[in-house]
């Protein structure tokens, strides 16, 4: 893993969107996102730019079961909010939190990826070491799956609802092999919250307890974080 110690979320960001440019001048064509506080600078910075997305492809993480497009926490509205509505994709892909089919959303979405391999994979990271929607314990062989979240996560969310009830209890999600199918990862953690999943992820064993490590197991991972969320890391890795 390529490790890189920013000062804060903002340089974060521009670390981030020279990633995307690079990957852009190298060809890339099938953008994958993520939504959560984490990649909005990485966003802000792409809005600002001039790369055109016209002619490329997104492919999102995750979404959560039962919100339509169009309610103010579903992904898809984040993503309009922060990227699509400025910078605007030939296609763009969410998985459909409204098809209450899961198997078949979940086919779907696994097609959706095969016919579009992801050249540049954005990605957060969840304070339990989630990466998408994909809790400890997940199975690493799993592709896109129906996911019943953990109170961690549904507690760590809850500040984006009025209440910690109004947080849906399920996401689809793309499997961790979704995940290192994609020819680059860029992984983004920012704050102390992070900094015990960020040494895990880093210096831990690979382990299902700790999803995100398995991007160990990934030839081309880019890891940008802030100061205080590598505040745990050891000398060795710094
Ligand atoms: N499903 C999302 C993840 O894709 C995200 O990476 C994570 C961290 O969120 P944040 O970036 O707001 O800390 O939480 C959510 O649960």
């Amino acid at each position: 893993m390529n490790v890189i110690i920013v000062k804060d979320r903002t340089e974060g960001g521009q670390k981030g969107f020279q990633v995307f440019k690079e990957a852009y001048q190298n060809g890339a064509k099938v953008f994958g996102l993520a939504t959560g506080s984490t990649p909005v600078t990485t966003y802000e910075e792409l809005t600002k730019s001039n790369l055109d997305f016209s002619q490329m492809t997104s492919v999102n993480l995750d979404e959560y079961v039962g919100l339509a497009p169009d309610h103010p926490q579903s992904y898809h509205y984040f993503m309009q909010k922060h990227l699509f509505d400025q910078k605007p994709f030939a296609h763009s892909y969410v998985p459909d939190g409204l098809n209450s089919d899961a198997a078949a959303e979940t086919a779907r979405y696994d097609q959706v990826i095969a016919d579009n391999p992801i050249d540049l994979q954005i990605l957060g990271l969840g304070q339990n070491g989630h990466i998408g929607f994909n809790e400890p314990g997940t199975d690493p062989a799993l592709g896109t799956h129906k996911v019943q979240l953990t109170e961690s996560t549904i507690k760590a969310n809850a500040r984006f609802f009025d209440n910690e009830n109004e947080v849906p209890r399920y996401a689809y999600s793309m499997g961790i092999k979704s995940i290192m199918t994609s020819k680059h990862v860029l992984l983004e953690a920012f704050g102390e919250e992070k900094a015990d999943a960020v040494k895990a992820m880093i210096e831990g064993p690979v382990t299902t307890d700790l999803p995100a490590s398995f991007l160990q197991n990934h030839g081309h991972v880019t890891v940008i974080i802030d100061e205080a969320a590598a505040s745990k890391l050891s000398q060795a890795t710094l």
